[in-house]
């Protein structure tokens, strides 16, 4: 997918870290979302796995700074949530795919990347080049002139990832990229992952354990609102020693954690 020669900004061998300190976030009235949530990750690809309303998307928009937490926070790169400096400079660092990509009506999908770019602080041209070179990043150069509003579940999906990477983000966060996807669709969104990933920190939420093994290097199990585990993929899959491969052996280890059990690696 996509020719390889377009590349994000991560420098190749550079070291990134991602701490998370005593989180909270409550939305008002009262529904508390993360309660001290504290990690630390220094291996990118990260997979955040957790049930529903576990508080996965609450801590990515924490991230992105589109919420802002009183209390504790998340340091990505030196960046910190906490500091006005530091939320701007994550700003810039960082592309988010949301849970749902908006056709925006009257669009085709290159004005609408291009239109993100303009967004982020591009001049009108230069998004007008860069959406460009998302698309064929994305595998979607063939479908520019294709309104937004009719492209597949799975098409809109990478037209949300050229949007997030039009600035060339060195972080990317993915909020269930395989939400709503058949199997073949869920393939496609994974094999651009794993490439992306090769030239930026990818953080990606999901329910899917499947590809655990073959995309991801660490593993956050967020639970009502806390950290359940936090550690490599290996470490992740000690969790278990039944599965017959290691997609059954992610899943197992999944419930091994969320059940309480067989904690040895899990952090804090
Ligand atoms: N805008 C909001 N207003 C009030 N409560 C919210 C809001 N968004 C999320 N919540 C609540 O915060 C908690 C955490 O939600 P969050 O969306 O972060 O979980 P999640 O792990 O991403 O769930 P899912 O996997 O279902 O997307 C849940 O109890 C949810 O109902």
């Amino acid at each position: 997918m996509g020719d390889g020669s377009v590349r994000l900004s991560r420098k190749e061998g550079m070291t990134v870290n991602l701490t998370v300190s005593d989180l909270r976030y409550t939305y008002f009235p009262l529904t508390e979302a993360l309660r001290d949530l504290t990690f630390s990750v220094d291996a990118f690809p990260l997979v955040i796995l957790g049930p529903n309303g576990a508080g996965k998307s609450t801590f990515l928009r924490l991230l992105t700074t589109q919420l802002l937490s009183r209390r504790g926070s998340i340091t990505l790169d030196g960046d910190s949530t906490a500091t006005r400096g530091g939320r701007r400079a994550l700003r810039s660092q960082i592309g988010w795919l949301p849970q749902t990509v908006i056709p925006i009506p009257g669009l085709r999908a290159r004005e609408q990347v291009a239109y993100s770019g303009w967004l982020k602080g591009m001049s009108r041209g230069a998004a007008w080049d860069a959406a460009e070179v998302a698309l064929h990043r994305v595998d979607l150069q063939d479908q520019e002139k294709v309104g937004a509003g009719r492209l597949s579940g799975g098409q809109l999906r990478r037209l949300g990832i050229a949007q997030a990477i039009v600035n060339a983000p060195s972080t990317l966060l993915l909020d269930e990229p395989y939400a709503g996807l058949d199997p073949e669709q869920r393939g496609h969104v994974r094999h651009l992952i794993a490439e992306l990933a090769e030239d930026t920190s990818v953080i990606a939420s999901t329910h899917q354990t499947e590809d655990l093994a073959t995309v991801y290097r660490s593993v956050v199990i967020i639970a009502d609102g806390t950290s359940r585990f936090c550690g490599s993929v290996d470490e992740f899959l000690a969790h278990d020693h039944a599965g017959v491969d290691t997609a059954a052996r992610a899943e197992n280890a999944y419930r091994s954690v969320l059940r309480g059990s067989d904690l040895s690696a899990a952090n804090p």
